[in-house]
């Protein structure tokens, strides 16, 4: 409507005809509009303009959105803090902050709500008023993330651990057995794609224990195309999350949005048959369903909906990323392999005819060692732990600084767990022994735990963690236990590391490796 006015100065005072009139002024409006904007966020009256940072991110988000179309917005993230130190503007309205001891106010028990980048990574469409429809980690509302988070945690106390033990430990002797017939077939010496055959269990995995089963990628492969579908769905939502508004834009479209309907439809379909039938085994839907009884009068099924695409996504993914991370940071480093090997026959020796027993793995140091480096390192939630003041707040003092509201703050782990302050030293090397060596601030070491955050921290921590835990020391050990593993021909190292992507949550490439079944008593599947 606006422009509408000079197209009548225009066409009384400069005698255009009334399309050319119409058209200039929408010309100057919009680029009136856009100086001005882009002005006020250089201007020393914005809100953030005291933060450093570079002026492409200080004047629209749509920098950031290209930044990790590549898939390299945790190196961007890092080269970023390298260059301008701890806090940094990152977008418009938005800073970066690797200040450990600003972590408590942000993510910690004083922290702050999620931020609007989570509206951004919403793949169904749900509305706005719609609160109930969203799962926990899109939920923005402190009191409604409380109630479902409640649920969520009851779910994953330790009598729900040991149900979902007893399902993961089966899908990890069915991947094992797995790959022990295809080395058979291949006359012994088995070259896979690890990181697919990863990928497979991780999902069947957590079908059995979100669904009650479901899934069979390892007997059946990936036929409905499940696993690009997700991959897809995660990369638009990581575009969308820096500009939440075109979110339900893209969803609609004909073409790009397709792979975000089709898993949105399958969990749907899921969602539909879990509630129908209840399943032999307790699963996570069953414990969350008791849990949420006692709190809320709403309907299961929609508890069951708005979270299983979560219990997908921030169950499988994120465990798959390290587990292959894992077996690449081990290939890489041979004689970290052969200490670990050690470390794992001496705790399961030959004699031994059991199964594995999952209560010693957490006292074997090196085990744990590795996979904490590999944490560290290779964070499957990268850059993207968004928080921002409460709405109606005004802001929030985070440590010294005050965050008025409109503005958000995102930790990225990946940069954090690489900062010399805090890891020290060989901060970006793959050196396990600085969790032997323990937790010191002298000049010649450091290893600050709190600033160790693959988890994130606080309220909305990873709820999953436990499980998670406990399924990369077993999945790892049996690897170790079963198998001889080097890299397959022609590996290049450089491209795995290359193939790593941020798309908020990390994605790997192939990973091809040779696997001989190894000659040793004991181990039974
Ligand atoms: C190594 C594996 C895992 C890592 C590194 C990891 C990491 C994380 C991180 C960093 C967050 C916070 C995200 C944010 O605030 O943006 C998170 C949240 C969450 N994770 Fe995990 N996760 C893992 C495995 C799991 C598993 C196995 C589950 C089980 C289904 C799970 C369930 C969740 C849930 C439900 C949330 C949302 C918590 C909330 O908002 O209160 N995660 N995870």
């Amino acid at each position: 409507m606006v422009p509408l006015l000079p197209t009548w100065v225009l066409i009384n005072h400069c005698a255009l005809s009334f399309p050319m009139a119409f058209l200039t002024a929408y010309v100057l409006f919009f680029a009136t509009l856009f100086t001005s904007i882009v002005a006020y966020r250089l201007s020393s009256f914005h809100p953030l303009a005291k933060y450093p940072g570079p002026i492409m991110c200080k004047i629209s988000q749509l920098w950031t959105v290209l930044v990790y179309s590549r898939g390299k917005g945790h190196h961007y993230r890092k080269m970023l803090h390298d260059q301008y130190g701890p806090i940094v503007r990152i977008g418009p309205n938005e800073l970066s902050v690797t200040e450990k001891d600003m972590l408590p106010y942000i993510l910690g028990s004083q922290g702050m709500p999620k931020g609007p980048l989570f509206e951004g990574r919403r793949m169904t469409s749900v509305s706005q008023k719609d609160t109930e429809h969203f799962n926990l980690i899109a939920t923005r509302d402190l009191q409604r993330h409380a109630v479902l988070r409640k649920a969520w945690s009851r779910a994953f106390a330790d009598a729900p651990l040991r149900d979902y033990e007893e399902l993961m430990l089966a899908r990890a002797r069915q991947l094992i057995h797995t790959l022990k017939t295809i080395c058979e077939k291949q006359g012994g010496v088995g070259g896979v794609d690890v990181a697919s055959w990863i990928d497979y269990f991780t999902f069947d995995f957590m079908g059995d224990m979100a669904f009650g089963g479901g899934f069979e990628l390892m007997r059946d492969g990936d036929s409905e195309r499940l696993l690009s579908n997700m991959a897809m769905s995660l990369y638009y939502a990581c575009l969308c999350q820096a500009v939440p508004w075109f979110s339900p834009v893209l969803r609609k479209l004909p073409y790009v949005g397709e792979p975000i309907r089709a898993f949105g439809s399958f969990a749907f379909k899921l969602a539909k048959i879990r509630y129908d039938q209840e399943p032999d085994k307790k699963d996570l839907f069953y414990h969350m369903i008791a849990a949420y009884r006692a709190d809320s009068q709403e309907s299961p099924f929609t508890l069951i909906l708005s979270n299983s695409l979560l219990a997908i996504v921030a169950g499988a993914d994120t465990t798959a990323t390290v587990l292959k991370n894992t077996i690449f940071y081990l290939l890489t480093n041979p004689a970290y392999y052969a200490r670990l090997r050690e470390e794992v026959d001496a705790a399961f020796p030959p004699t031994e005819t059991s199964a594995l027993d999952t209560r010693i793995l957490p006292s074997l140091p090196f085990l744990n060692a590795v996979i904490n480096e590999v944490l560290r390192l290779q964070p499957p939630v990268s850059t993207t732990l968004q928080r921002a003041p409460a709405r109606g707040t005004k802001g929030k003092l985070v440590g010294t600084h005050y965050i008025k509201e409109g503005t958000h703050i995102q930790v990225p782990p990946y940069v954090l767990h690489r900062d010399p302050r805090y890891f020290y030293p060989r901060p970006d090397e793959f050196w396990p022994d600085r969790w032997i060596l323990g937790t010191s601030d002298s000049a010649e070491f450091v290893l600050d735990r709190s600033a160790f955050i693959p988890f994130s921290m606080g309220p909305a921590n990873c709820a999953g963690k436990s499980l998670a835990m406990l399924e990369l020391r077993a999945v790892v050990s049996m690897f170790i236990m079963h198998f001889d593993m080097e890299f397959g021909d022609n590996f290049d190292p450089r491209v795995w590391m290359e193939s790593l992507k941020d798309f908020f949550v990390l994605e790997c490439g192939k990973l091809m490796v040779k696997l001989r079944v190894r000659k040793r008593k004991g181990f039974e599947l």
